[in-house]
């Protein structure tokens, strides 16, 4: 009788940050991105869908999906988007079950999902509680733009494609800003999981 906790937030505002803090206090993270990663390797039947629907211009020479490609047609172009979410997205939910059963029936009292779309996506059924990462738009654009390598621009596309975090923090249960120091955020991670019993 485990429970799970989705960790969401927004591109770039802390949620592989927290992810990896967590893994290091021994807990098993179903990442979402992995999972979208996962379920398009060449063979998979996700993979010849999204080939299929984009073209073969998407495909590196070695046969894999060119991912920068990629990313800079759907995060600028809605339908596109969706016509890929529509794709990836069942395939990566199923992946992310089986993971997560696994734990569990592994006798793992908590798992964490990290699921950037959590709220965007209505998925909020798949687990038991949800913990929102936050940042300010003005921080969250800059280390987007750091971490990535991109412009303005680009990083503003990025952003604009999910559901404002502000929007986000009304959905959550709980909330941890991570606007200041990985120290700062570790703090209030700790005490959000005492209080919800988890540590
Ligand atoms: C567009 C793709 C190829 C870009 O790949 P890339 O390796 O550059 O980025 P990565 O997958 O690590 O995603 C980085 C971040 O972008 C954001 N993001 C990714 N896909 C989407 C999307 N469809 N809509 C909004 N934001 C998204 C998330 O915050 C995610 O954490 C890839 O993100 C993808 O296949 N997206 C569709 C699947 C999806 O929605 N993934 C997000 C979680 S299920
Ligand atoms: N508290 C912090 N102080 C300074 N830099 C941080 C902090 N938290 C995260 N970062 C940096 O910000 C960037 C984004 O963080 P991270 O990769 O954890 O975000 P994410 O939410 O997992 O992003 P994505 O949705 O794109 O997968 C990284 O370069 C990370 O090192």
């Amino acid at each position: 009788m485990g429970q799970i906790i989705g960790i969401t937030g927004g591109i770039a505002s802390g949620k592989s940050t927290v992810s990896l803090y967590l893994q290091e206090l021994g807990f098993t993270i179903v990442d979402a991105d992995l999972a979208s990663r996962a379920v398009v390797e060449p063979g998979e039947e996700a993979y010849h869908q999204v080939v299929k629907a984009f073209g073969e211009d998407i495909l590196l020479t070695d046969g894999n999906i060119d991912r920068v490609k990629l990313g800079s047609i759907i995060f600028n172009d809605q339908e596109k988007r969706l016509l890929l979410n529509g794709i990836v997205h069942p395939a990566v939910r199923n992946w992310m079950r089986v993971k997560t059963e696994a734990a569990l029936s592994s006798g793992e009292e908590t798992v964490f999902m990290d699921i950037p779309l959590l709220f965007e996506s209505k998925l909020t059924f798949m687990v038991d509680k949800t913990l929102l990462i936050y940042v300010d738009e003005q921080v969250q654009l800059e280390r987007l733009m750091n971490r990535n390598g991109l412009s303005e621009t680009e990083a503003l596309a990025r952003i604009n494609s999910q559901m404002p975090l502000a929007d986000k923090k009304a959905l959550a249960d709980a909330v941890i800003d991570n606007n200041g120091d990985i120290n700062e955020t570790k703090r209030q991670l700790k005490a959000i999981l005492s209080e919800w019993y988890v540590i």
